[in-house]
C-alpha cells in the first residue's frame, strides 16, 4: 500500500539524490541543475532542494532568483521553475532579503533550516528530488542525511574534477557515504577536457580519467565525464535550459547519458 501523501513532507517523492563534492567549484550545482533539467526532459517531475546555504546558486541558474516562497496549510510552497510545474525548487536564496546577502549562521541554525526544508515544504508528488549540498562533509550533510533517510530510497551522486587533489577529496566523500550508510549511485567527472568549437578536438585542460579510475577502485559506478562547455557556462549564467536548447553542444551527450543511467538505476 502506498504511503499517504501529506502536504509538507516527502512521502510523495519516489527517489532522492544527494549531490556531493569534496571541493567547492567543481560543478556540483551545475550537475544538480542539469540533471534536474534532463530528468524533466525525460518526462519526470523533479524537485530541487538547495541546502548549499552559504552559496545558493541554483535560483540564479534556473532564473528564478528573487522570487518569494509562500506559506500554505502544509508549510512552504516551493518555487515552480516552469508553467507546467515540472520542476520545483526550494533554496535559502528565496528567504534572503537581498540575493547577495551573506548567510552567517552557526551550525545549529543551519541544521534547523535543513530539517525544516525537509519537513515543512509541500513537495507533493515528485519522481526525483535532487538535493544540492555544500562542498565537503559537514554537520549540514549529517543533518540532511538524518532528515532525508526516512524518505528513502536515498542515494548519493558524487561530483569531482579530474585533478588528483579533487579526487583525493572525493575519497573522503565516499568514506562519508559508507559511514552514514548512503548508497553511492555513481561518480561524475566534470570539467573533463575542453572540446574545441572549431575542430572538435578535445584538450585535457586538467588530467583526465581520475574519476573513472577512482570509481573502479572504490567499486562504485562511473556515470560519465562532462567536458568544459562555454555554452553550458552561458546557459547557467543566463538561466537558460541547456538540455532543451543546445543538444549539439559538447556537454549534452554526457549530461543526457548520466540522466539516462540514473533513470535506469532508479526505475519508477
Ligand atoms: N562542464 C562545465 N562547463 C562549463 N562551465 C562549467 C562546467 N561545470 C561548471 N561550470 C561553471 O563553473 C562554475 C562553478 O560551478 P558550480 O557553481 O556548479 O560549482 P559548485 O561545485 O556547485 O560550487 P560551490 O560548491 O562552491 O557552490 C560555474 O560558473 C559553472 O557555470
Ligand atoms: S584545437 Fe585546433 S582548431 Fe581548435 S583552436 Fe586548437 S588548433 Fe585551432
Amino acid at each position: 500500500m502506498e504511503a499517504a501523501v501529506e502536504p509538507g513532507n516527502l512521502a510523495g517523492v519516489r527517489h532522492i539524490i544527494l549531490v556531493l563534492s569534496g571541493k567547492g567549484g567543481v560543478g556540483k550545482s551545475t550537475i544538480s541543475t542539469e540533471l534536474a533539467l534532463a530528468l524533466r526532459h525525460a518526462g519526470k517531475k523533479v524537485g530541487i532542494l538547495d541546502v548549499d546555504l552559504c552559496g545558493p546558486s541554483i535560483p540564479h541558474m534556473l532564473k528564478v532568483q528573487g522570487q518569494a516562497v509562500h506559506q500554505c496549510d502544509g508549510g512552504w510552497v516551493p518555487v515552480f521553475v516552469d508553467q507546467a510545474q515540472s520542476i520545483s525548487l526550494m533554496s535559502v536564496g528565496f528567504l534572503l532579503e537581498k540575493p547577495d546577502e551573506a548567510v552567517v549562521w552557526r551550525g545549529p541554525k543551519k541544521n534547523a533550516l535543513i530539517k525544516q526544508f525537509v519537513s515543512d515544504v509541500a513537495w507533493g508528488q515528485l519522481d526525483y528530488l535532487v538535493v544540492d549540498t555544500p562542498p565537503g562533509t559537514s554537520d549540514e550533510h549529517m543533518a540532511a542525511v538524518d532528515a532525508l533517510r526516512p524518505f528513502s530510497p536515498l542515494g548519493a551522486l558524487v561530483v569531482t574534477t579530474p585533478q588528483a587533489v579533487s579526487v583525493g577529496d572525493v575519497r573522503r566523500e565516499l568514506t562519508f557515504c559508507r559511514k552514514v550508510g548512503l548508497r553511492v549511485i555513481g561518480i561524475v567527472e566534470n570539467m573533463s577536457g575542453f572540446v574545441c568549437p572549431h575542430c572538435a578536438e578535445c584538450t585535457n585542460v586538467f588530467s583526465r580519467g581520475g574519476g573513472e579510475e577512482l570509481a573502479r577502485h572504490a567499486g562504485v559506478p562511473f556515470l560519465g565525464s562532462v567536458p568544459l562547455d562555454p555554452k553550458l557556462t552561458r546557459s547557467l549564467e543566463e538561466g537558460r535550459d541547456f538540455i532543451q536548447e543546445f543538444p549539439s553542444s559538447p556537454a549534452f551527450p554526457a549530461l543526457s547519458s548520466i540522466a539516462e543511467k540514473i533513470l535506469n538505476e532508479t526505475p519508477i
